[in-house]
Parts: C-alpha cells; sequence; structure tokens
C-alpha cells in the first residue's frame, strides 16, 4: 500500500472497504479493496480467491476493471479503476428521477454489463444504484461483485443476497433454484427508479417488500405460492411475520391468490398497475418494466432479449448511442 495514499473510503463492499487512493508516482486515481481478514482466514482466503478469479474473468466495458492485485501484511488488495460518481449520488443530486433520456442510457449499459455477466455464467446479485458507478462522460461500470456467484443450471444457492428493496420474489420466498433473473429484477428496479427518483418497492421488512411487490405486479406464482405455503422454515417466518403484523398491508400476504392479487395480476400482469404508479412513464417504457418485473422468473427476459426491446430500438437509440459509447470509453482508455 505504500504506493498509494489514501483519499477517502468510497464504499463498504462484501468482507471489505473500499478507498479512494492516488498513486504516488503517476498520481493515477484509483479505488482499491482492502480485505478485512487476514489470508490466514481459510474463509477469508478462498473467498478472495474465488473474487479474483471471477474479477479477472469479467473485462467490458460496462464492468468496472480490476488492475491489479497484491498482498501486504497479510492481506489482499485489489487495485480497480475509478470512476467519478454513482447513479446513487445522480438521483440524491437532482431529486425526482433522471428523466427518459438519461435512464435509458443508463440502464441499456447495465444490461450490457450484466449480460456479459450472464454470459460468463456470473450473477452479480447485487445490482443497486450505489453499485452502478458512472464515469465523467456517462460511461456506466457495474462494480462490488462481493456477492456474485456461478450461475450454472443445476447451482443451488441458498445465501440470501441483494439489498431488500431490489430483491427478486424467488429471493424472498426463499427459492434456492434462482438464477440469473434476479438481475434482471434487480434491473427492472433500479430502471423505474431512475425515472422518478423514488425506490420502486421500499419494503422496511421481507414481508412488507413481498407485499409491496404482489400489490404492484400481482400474485407470486404458483410455484413461489406452494414455496411460501409448504411448511418450510421459511414460508414459516414468513408467514408467521405477517400474520404478527394484523395489519391489512401484511394480511394479503397469507392469500397470495386472492382477489386483491388477481385483480392485479390480470392478463397485462402488472402493466395496468405500473402504469398508475408511473403515469409519465412511456408506454415503451412501461412494456420493458413489466417485462424485467414478471413475478415468475423462468418468463422474465435475458438480458440479451431486453437488449432488444423497442425502447432501445426505437428512434434508432441502440445504433447511435453505441457509437458514442465507444468514442467515451476510447476517451477514457
Ligand atoms: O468484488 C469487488 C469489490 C469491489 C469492487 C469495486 C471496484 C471499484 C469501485 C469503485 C468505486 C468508484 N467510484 C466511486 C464510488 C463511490 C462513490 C460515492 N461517493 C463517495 C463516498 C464519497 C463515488 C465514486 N470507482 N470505482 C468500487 C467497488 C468491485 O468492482 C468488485
Amino acid at each position: 500500500m505504500e504506493r498509494y495514499e489514501n483519499i477517502e473510503v468510497v464504499g463498504e463492499g462484501s468482507y471489505g472497504i473500499v478507498m479512494k487512493c492516488r498513486h504516488k508516482e503517476t498520481g493515477q486515481i484509483v479505488a482499491i479493496k482492502k480485505f478485512l481478514e487476514s489470508v490466514e482466514n481459510i474463509h477469508v482466503r478462498k473467498l478472495a480467491f474465488r473474487e479474483i478469479r471471477m474479477l479477472k474473468r469479467l473485462r467490458h466495458e460496462n464492468l468496472v476493471s480490476l488492475i491489479e492485485v497484491f498482498k501486504r501484511k497479510k492481506r489482499f488488495y485489489l487495485v480497480f479503476e475509478y470512476l467519478d460518481h454513482t447513479i446513487l449520488e445522480e438521483l440524491e443530486a437532482v431529486g425526482g428521477g433522471l428523466g427518459f433520456e438519461l435512464s435509458r442510457r443508463h440502464i441499456f449499459q447495465v444490461l450490457r454489463g450484466l449480460n456479459f455477466c450472464h454470459h460468463n455464467n456470473i450473477m452479480h446479485r447485487d445490482i443497486k444504484p450505489e453499485n452502478v458507478l458512472v464515469s465523467s462522460h456517462g460511461v456506466v461500470k457495474l462494480c462490488d461483485f462481493g456477492f456474485a456467484r456461478i450461475s450454472g443450471p443445476n447451482e443451488s444457492c441458498t445465501d440470501y443476497v441483494a439489498t431488500r428493496w431490489y430483491r427478486a420474489p424467488e429471493l424472498l420466498v426463499g427459492d434456492a433454484r434462482y438464477g440469473r433473473a434476479v438481475d434482471t429484477w434487480a434491473a427492472g428496479c433500479l430502471y423505474a427508479e431512475m425515472l422518478t427518483g423514488e425506490p420502486l418497492f421500499p419494503g422496511d421488512s421481507d414481508v412488507d417488500q413481498l407485499y409491496r411487490i404482489t400489490r404492484l405486479m400481482g400474485g407470486l406464482c404458483h410455484r413461489h405460492q406452494s414455496l411460501l405455503n409448504r411448511n418450510s422454515s421459511h414460508g414459516r417466518s414468513l408467514r408467521k411475520a405477517s400474520v404478527e403484523s394484523l395489519s391489512y398491508r401484511h394480511a394479503t400476504l397469507t392469500n397470495l391468490n386472492g382477489p386483491s392479487a388477481a385483480s392485479a395480476r390480470g392478463p397485462s400482469g402488472g402493466l395496468r398497475s405500473l402504469r398508475n404508479h408511473l403515469p409519465c412513464c412511456s408506454s415503451s417504457g412501461l412494456d420493458f418494466l413489466s417485462q424485467c418485473l414478471r413475478m415468475d422468473p423462468d418468463t422474465r427476459p435475458n438480458c440479451a432479449q431486453l437488449l432488444q426491446h423497442p425502447l432501445f430500438m426505437q428512434d434508432n437509440f441502440a445504433e447511435r448511442f453505441l457509437v458514442e459509447l465507444r468514442d467515451y470509453v476510447a476517451k477514457e482508455a
């Protein structure tokens, strides 16, 4: 670390902190993740090796790049490129949302980065405004893969992930067979938040989170409903929490296929309720959102399909923006 001087802490990644630093000789500004635990801790060493292997595979213009790895005083340090700010800071700075065009530019790049991760069988699992970085030219890069996991066909993941507000229904009901569609759900939540400036589902508990989702998007898919009803410990704790709350807000949870959910479910899924929730959203934006936020993860389009959505095809946006993006990336190289 003696080659770098610390400037400020920019984030608490998983199992470590992320510092903004300056290279003493070159003046290069970087982000350095320092693992808090010593490499003597076998668990941390295994996690660090897995994270490093994953990061070395993830080379894409919409993913923050790893510059170097070094060990100092029995601790690992990961040196990354530094980008100017996060989408969270943009949302906090403007209030009321980023507008149609900037939101479209940002979410298009988020999907490009996710598409590359998914093609490399990696799920990010923690997409949220503070994990999406923006350069001074507007290049968007995903960061903090500390929660990322290999998403293989038979992978079963039981550890909980994702910041609650961006957590897909399958995570909330404890579906161990969840996959990369959790990133698509989070991208949908992020897009809605960029448009309005407010989180789409700001749940204050897992029960509240599931209630807010089902109220807007309709009932759980049958597999998740039966998971919740099955005598699983997770289902019991969710049901217990909802019964204990005794408020209407949660009572619908124990009857997620009841009239309230069914009325919202309708043939167009949550499109009608989304339109009421986002009255200023374009029809292509609403359709894009309703695709990302499908309750059944098996029916959610993948990122490659979403990149072909009319939201990006209309007015020749994708073709025009990719030319601009390549120019910005070249300038920042
Ligand atoms: O497994 C991992 C672990 C860590 C990272 C990671 C890599 C790079 C960054 C990063 C952050 C960053 N820039 C930045 C980050 C946060 C802010 C928010 N404002 C700060 C608080 C003053 C502003 C700028 N540039 N690069 C952050 C995390 C990663 O991408 C993967």
